[in-house]
């Protein structure tokens, strides 16, 4: 039995933008204001209209067009204005260097202005930065700013130590008390609501003067510390300096030369910072590490603050989001408008620091040409910069073993190493690019060589491969060293112009070889493509800025301490990062005329709910039944040892589960081996529980890693064997095979019977077939083996199909992919697994999408629907999901809206980092 929903395509959007709603009052009016296509668009959806984060479930079919928020740096830039405090309107609108006061600007406005301020620098929520006073006091004396700033700014990297600088100033600290105290009885006595901003200035000024004199205490306090160096204090002069961090990008603005002026009357340090530099120092130098006293929490603080302030700034230059730039001569097809903006926005990321960022465009907007259009545009500039840098000493001149490139480097999924080759080769005149594919046994070799090309393209393993990695690399921020290690292979040799990272998301486990290996490679511009990048949670936005060297957030303590730390300060930083160096448009989106970036066919989703059958729910409740009991005893066990231990209650011991999820924010080193093995085990049975939705013979087949690793899971053999127990070796009883005990017809466990899913497969196929010979269908699972299930029914109907899983090389995959885009007599069907193809393929031939199985990763999920809704697709696309009732799938679908609603928040800007898989989750699963 099935239920079928249709969804359609702005009903899925609506929950996105529901997201946006919960902005406050005030935020959505003045977006409205700037975008009243969206503003029209709020008003028509209300958080009411949307169950749950979860697209399918949604039955209103909503009317009006809806449409995403656009996310362009530009419009980031009003937005980040009503995201932070008045004052920060005021600096950006007018943006004249002595009104910036970076601290406010990164500050919290929703604190009590009169609350009294913690003290200790590292507090979570309350973590400010040292700032800088805004002192515009009228009606009394105030000191002079300057010496405001230099009691403020300690930190030997901000400003070189001079003997007496880090005194605080007693008269200077009684006169900003006074003047907290005025400020604070004005505002006790004033009729607020009558004043033309509601109070909001004042309140502004004596959060600053709290924050000054809390900042003053902090350095009173480090005083004692930096004159002892044998008490293992770090003083102030021999300190980590942010500035100094080589071969890598540096947001942060040189130490000015004593006795030069800072070219803001603030004292304000707001350049563009250095270009990046190649060699020098042989030690990255990172903020945390050994003793964090004082004094080193608040150059954490000031080197965030500074950073944060230093991108906020360099949003005055960004381009508008409308603003185009000419087509770059050789390409052959014209680009679509939203490409020549987003043209427009790389070249401006490519003269900033961090040089490069994140194009996280819609899948299928176009990304590659985008991409390519830029090398081409900067191809002839580029050579010029190559011989100027190296005059200047951009590369190492002691290691003769280092070539110089004005080429770039695009690193992708073996899958796609064609599909650029073919894309250049298809969109440029002849000869405008030469392109190395450096892949396969007969490589290109030699650094020189490679060095010589425009474009080299190769893939995440072969980078992983060459690069020399250390398990510590994975927090700290990655550097040029002064020599290539001897074990690198020539993409370590090469200095390239501009390494891009295709489908980028390869790397959000910053722990993995792959992810360590490409921060290891030199380039002036770094680039993260990716329609997806925040794909589970903000460790998969750490690892793409680690990559950026987006300095000092690439360090992961500094990460977690000022970012990713669940608190509004963090929020607003993770805001100001994203809305700077990630661009991110969506198909949905209407350009300023009201029309949609991108003309595409209709799209609906139609979820196909499933009842599953009398004895597949007899076979599911076994296993079920079995899992539970897994849980329970795992549970037993766990207490019992943090009883032992007597570790607090509140220690969640799914944290590696949730980690394999790819859902926990908690620290990824923390997790004991046999705490692992126990986890890993729950979820292979929570993998069987999956597999009975979709068919009983899947319980027979040992996985293939590739599977596995899929859904994060390396099981041992002996955890394969445990996990169910199926037999039929009883000789009475060959018609039958018992399961724990259970006995069940054999024939259920058989590739040929139709199970529930496959039933409801093969229904929809033959409603397609019967639409007409144009129609054709891309089925997805995440199991190969379930693909081998399907095309045996495949074949029973008599229709034509090709599948792409790991096994295709990538050469035969793109002729496969021609033929089933490009001829009606070629295959009806693709058959595709959801690892292997799920990403970079254009399956544009196709226009019915089949979602047969549930992963817990919906990015994953929604990349492969966007295999044939993308630039190009002319049919109306529908997207089958199938969810059987009452099963683990109907709990997935839960899951995946919260990842859902992490990453919408993130890329939205509106920062909420509230995901995270609880106990209590993995409990509902089981009902336990
Ligand atoms: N300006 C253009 N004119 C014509 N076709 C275009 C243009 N831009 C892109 N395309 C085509 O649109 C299709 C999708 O482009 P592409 O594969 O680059 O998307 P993408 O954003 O990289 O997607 P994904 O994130 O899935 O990798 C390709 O077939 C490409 O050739």
């Amino acid at each position: 039995m099935k239920v079928k929903k249709r969804v359609s395509d702005e009903e899925r959007n609506s929950s996105e933008a529901s997201g946006l709603e919960n902005n406050t009052d005030k935020v959505q009016n003045k977006t409205k204001e700037r975008h009243p296509k969206q503003g029209e668009t709020e008003e028509t959806v209300s958080a009411s209209n949307v169950k749950d984060a979860h697209p399918e479930k949604v039955h209103t079919t909503l009317q009006g067009p809806l449409k995403e928020s656009p996310q362009h740096p530009n419009k980031g830039k009003a937005s980040l204005v009503e995201q932070t405090k008045p004052t920060v309107k005021g600096t950006v609108s007018k943006p004249t260097s002595s009104q910036i006061t970076p601290g406010s600007r990164d500050s919290d406005n929703t604190r009590n202005p009169t609350s009294t301020r913690p003290t200790q620098p590292d507090d979570e929520d309350d973590d400010d930065d040292v700032v800088v006073v805004s002192v515009k006091p009228a009606t009394q004396k105030s000191p002079p700013v300057a010496a405001v700033q230099k009691t403020l700014t300690t930190f030997a990297g901000f400003q070189p130590k001079v003997k007496g600088q880090q005194e605080v100033p007693k008269g200077l600290h009684s006169q900003l008390t006074a003047q907290l105290q005025q400020k604070k009885a004005t505002l006790s006595v004033v009729n607020l609501a009558a004043l033309p901003d509601k109070g909001e200035r004042l309140m502004t000024q004596v959060k600053e003067l709290e924050d000054a004199l809390e900042s003053m205490s902090l350095a009173a306090a480090s005083q004692p510390e930096a004159g002892h160096k044998s008490a293992g204090a770090c003083p102030i002069g021999s300190q980590v300096n942010p500035f100094a961090r080589q071969g890598g990008t540096i947001l942060l603005p040189a130490p000015p030369a004593p006795g030069l002026s800072s070219g803001s009357s603030l004292g304000l340090q707001l350049g563009q910072g250095h270009p990046q530099m190649h060699g020098g120092m042989s030690e990255v130098q990172s903020f945390y590490g050994g003793r964090m006293t004082n004094n080193r929490l608040l150059a954490v603080k000031n080197a965030t603050c500074e950073a944060t302030d230093h991108l906020h700034k360099s949003l005055e230059s960004c381009p508008d989001p409308e603003a185009e730039v000419p087509d770059p001569k050789g390409i052959k097809v014209t680009l679509l408008a939203h490409q020549r903006s987003a043209l427009a926005w790389l070249l401006w990321r490519e003269t900033q620091n961090p040089c490069g960022g994140i194009l996280a465009d819609d899948m299928g907007l176009g990304k590659t040409l985008t991409i390519i259009a830029l090398i081409l545009a900067k191809k002839s500039k580029a050579k010029g910069e190559v011989a100027e840098k190296q005059a200047d000493g951009w590369i190492s001149k002691t290691d003769s073993s280092l070539v110089v490139s004005a080429g770039t480097l695009i690193i992708c999924p073996a899958s796609l190493v064609h599909h650029w080759k073919m894309e250049i080769d298809r969109r440029l005149k002849a000869g405008k690019l030469s392109v190395c594919l450096y892949h396969g046994p007969n490589r290109e070799r030699s650094a020189k060589a490679l060095a010589g090309y425009d474009v080299v393209v190769t893939t995440y393993s072969l980078v992983s491969k060459e690069a020399p990695v250390q398990k510590e690399d994975a927090e700290k921020p990655s550097k040029d060293t002064d020599h290539v290690p001897s074990n690198s292979g020539p993409l370590l040799r090469v200095s390239w112009a501009r390494v891009v990272l295709d489908e980028g998301h390869n790397i959000k486990n910053p722990k993995v070889q792959t992810s360590m290996a490409v921060c290891q490679l030199r380039a002036r511009a770094r680039w993260a493509v990716t329609g997806t990048p925040i794909q589970n949670n903000l460790l998969d936005m750490y690892s793409l800025l680690k990559f950026l060297r987006c300095s000092p957030f690439d360090e992961f303590k500094l990460w977690k301490a000022q970012v990713d730390n669940g608190s509004n300060r963090g929020r607003e930083r993770l805001n100001i990062l994203t809305r700077t160096l990630l661009l991110r448009r969506t198909k949905t989106q209407l350009d300023s005329s009201g029309k949609p970036l991108v003309s595409l066919p209709d799209r609906t989703c139609e979820v196909h709910q499933l009842k599953l059958s009398k004895d597949e729910q007899a076979v599911y409740d076994v296993v079920f039944a079995q899992s539970k009991s897994t849980l329970q005893n795992y549970l037993k066990r766990h207490e019992g040892t943090d009883a032992t231990k007597g570790k607090a209650s509140t220690s969640n011991p799914f944290d590696k589960v949730a980690q394999e999820f790819g859902i926990s924010q908690s620290d990824p080193a923390a997790s004991s081996s046999q705490q692992a093995s126990s986890t890993v085990h729950i979820l292979s049975l929570l993998l069987r529980l999956r597999q009975c939705c979709c068919h009983l013979s899947l319980l027979k087949k040992t996985l293939d890693t590739s599977e596995l690793q899929g859904d994060g899971i390396v099981l041992s053999l002996e955890e394969q064997l445990n996990a169910l127990c199926l037999s039929s070796s009883d000789p009475q009883h060959t018609d039958t095979v018992a399961l724990n005990g259970t006995r069940f017809p054999s024939k259920l466990f058989e590739d040929t019977s139709e199970s529930t899913k496959i039933a409801a497969i093969v229904s929809e196929l033959r409603a397609i077939r019967e639409k007409g010979d144009d129609q054709k269908s891309v089925i997805v699972s995440q199991w190969t083996s379930m693909l081998k299930i399907v095309a045996v029914h495949l074949s029973q109907m008599s229709l034509r199909y090709a599948v792409i899983d790991g096994t295709v090389n990538p050469k035969r995959r793109m002729d496969l992919v021609e033929e089933f885009n490009t001829n009606p007599d070629g295959p009806q069907v693709m058959l595709v697994s959801l690892c292997a193809g799920g990403v970079g393929l254009n399956l544009i031939g196709g226009n019915h999408l089949f979602l047969i199985d549930m992963h817990w990763n919906p990015a994953l999920e929604d990349q492969a629907c966007d295999r044939i809704y993308r630039v190009g697709q002319v049919k109306d696309v529908t997207i089958h999901r199938f969810v059987c009732d009452g099963t683990v799938e109907d709990k997935i679908s839960v899951l995946q809206g919260k990842k859902k609603e992490l990453a919408q928040n993130v890329l939205s800007g509106k920062g909420s980092t509230a995901t995270k898989l609880s106990l209590a989750d993995i409990r509902i699963i089981f009902g336990v």
